[in-house]
């Protein structure tokens, strides 16, 4: 059972009501002139990867107040239970395992009295021997010729897992040809298969439930497209594999349950990189590095479940993002990677974040009364910085920023990687020190300009900081150390949904839209004037179809 606690009846939140008072009054550059081992203090290191949160609008009191409200709602008894295979994922009767996935110590973690590590392992063993006779080519389309190109066809959990990884791992990627279908605008399937051969054209289907509209419907069409190429039925086979928990869909498709690879509903399917639907990955990179991204995720795991909650990676992300959302009233979070390859991160955790914690009821079913997860967005720098940063720098609106970079690069050309790492190392210090009135005057007085001129100008170029960051600093992205930091915003995720009482795992909310598109789809199949709906929707409807 999940801990059922109202964390502003807590003792700590209202010391932390009480102590935001004083905090707020203080600048995050007095916070450091006060305190010169702030870097010491703030920062934690696992493996290669360290989390620097020092500039934040944080203390000594705010951090320990914030680790005595992650005791007082139970958290380590949540990851207890959690790990354990407790259906914490209550409103779905179903408890909540990628840890099992990636569980490389093959400790038993059981389900209804069944340890589910040997069913793990059974797939993992099929993933592997299907990746080695692709990616060798021993496995022969029906004219005879290996593989070339691979199209994953799922959306939401479903893809994007895989397309953030086998982007983020690029540089460990063999000869396969990787292309993703997830939208169901017919533009996307189109312009994909363009140019693709069938004969050397492996299709994985994605779906957990094997129902979503958009993949059946990418999948039908890929199937025409194969069948139409003269291909038989029986030729199927060859082309086509599922990646699901539903194996009478998978028949009911036309896909041989040989060529299917399973996991099961203790899987969310914004967790699912890490099951069969990571085969996509598997293809692109290879099953050895695969078990590595597993590996580096699983030591995460160690870590989260076994480190004090002090020095504890997830914990800190956590409890930091609470104190701006429910404190400091902030409503996003800005994830930016410095890393090219990386430039899908924070898409990936706007599925993984906010269809885990957008929730507005808590687990006793009643409405909360405070505010949840936070609005996820952001873009690779050095991009960002020529796009959205000006009002993160200079507008109205608290935004906390992830700013993610490895040391190393995989394409240490000239002086790239340094000139991206001093944006990275610029952004973070200029967002918390800004730019003081004097400065921008004595900058303006040395240009030569006139007192006239300066005062007009100066207001417009100066920056008052004190906007916090946390800077996640790799030494280099690699299967295992990306394994960790996926798995360390998971349990970030999972701590926030844990203190704010809301269950993380369902995502009822994308049902209404999906049940609704279902009632309107036949609709349009005739040219009939509608007026079952409100005098909006209906007239959308009918100018469409005068239209089209
Ligand atoms: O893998 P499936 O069952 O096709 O679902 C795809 C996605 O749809 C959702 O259920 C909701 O949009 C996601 O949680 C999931 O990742």
């Amino acid at each position: 059972m999940l801990p059922n606690i109202d964390f502003t009846t807590t003792q700590s939140y209202k010391y932390l009501a009480d102590h935001y008072i004083d905090i707020v009054s203080k600048s995050l550059k007095e916070l450091f002139e006060i305190d010169n081992q702030r870097f010491t203090k703030f920062s934690l290191q696992f493996e290669e990867i360290l989390l620097d949160y020092s500039k934040n609008r944080i203390d000594e009191q705010t951090v320990a107040l914030l680790i005595q409200l992650a005791k007082e709602c139970s958290v380590n008894k949540a990851i207890e239970a959690m790990f354990s295979g407790e259906k914490i994922n209550a409103t779905e009767g179903r408890p909540v395992l990628h840890i099992a996935l990636r569980n490389r110590s093959n400790t038993p973690i059981y389900v209804d009295g069944k340890d589910v590590m040997p069913d793990v392992n059974r797939v993992l063993e099929q993933m592997k021997t299907f990746s080695e006779e692709i990616i060798s080519g021993s496995w022969k389309g029906y004219t005879g010729k290996a593989i070339t190109d691979v199209v994953n066809i799922g959306i939401g959990g479903s893809d994007l897992g895989p397309v953030m990884v086998t982007e983020a791992l690029k540089a460990y990627k063999n000869h396969l040809n990787m292309h993703f279908v997830s939208n169901v605008d017919g533009t996307h399937i189109v312009e994909t298969l363009k140019g693709l051969n069938p004969e050397t054209t492996l299709f994985l289907i994605a779906s957990k439930t094997f129902t979503t509209q958009e993949t059946m419907g990418n999948g039908h069409s890929a199937r025409d497209w194969f069948l139409a190429s003269g291909a038989k039925e029986s030729d199927v086979a060859k082309h086509f594999a599922a990646l699901s928990t539903n194996s009478e869909g998978v028949s009911k498709f036309g896909i041989d349950t040989k060529n299917m690879f399973e996991f099961w509903d203790w899987v969310g399917g914004r967790y699912s990189l890490w099951s069969a639907i990571g085969l996509s990955i598997v293809l692109s990179i290879g099953y050895e590095n695969f078990t590595e991204l597993l590996a580096g995720a699983h030591a995460m795991d160690n870590h989260f479940k076994s480190t004090e909650l002090e020095q504890n990676l997830p914990v800190a992300l956590a409890l930091v993002g609470i104190w701006y959302n429910n404190f400091f009233e902030s409503e996003t979070n800005a994830i930016l990677p410095y890393d090219q390859y990386m430039h899908r991160f924070a898409a990936y955790f706007q599925q993984g974040d906010m269809e885990s914690n957008g929730k507005h009821v808590d687990r006793n079913g009643k409405p909360v009364d405070y505010s949840t997860g936070p609005i996820i967005w952001g873009e690779p720098g050095t991009n960002g910085q020529h796009a959205f940063y000006q009002l993160i720098h200079q507008g109205t609106k608290l935004i906390p920023c992830d700013f993610i970079a490895p040391a190393i690069s995989h394409n240490p050309l000239g002086e790239h990687h340094q000139m991206l790492l001093s944006n990275f190392f610029a952004q973070t210090e200029a967002l918390m020190n800004g730019k003081t009135h004097e400065v921008v005057v004595d900058e303006l007085k040395k240009a030569g300009k006139t007192d006239a001129e300066i005062e007009k100008i100066a207001p417009f170029k100066e920056f008052e900081g004190n906007r916090p960051t946390n800077s996640i600093l790799l030494k280099e992205i690699t299967p295992r150390s990306l394994g960790s930091l996926i798995a360390m915003y998971e349990h970030k995720i999972f701590v926030q949904g844990i203190i704010w009482n809301i269950y993380s795992f369902d995502q009822w909310g994308v049902e209404l839209g999906k049940q609704l598109a279902g009632k309107i789809l036949p609709e349009l199949r005739t040219d009939d004037e509608i007026t079952s709906h409100d005098s909006s929707t209906n007239g959308l409807i009918n100018q469409y179809k005068a239209w089209r």
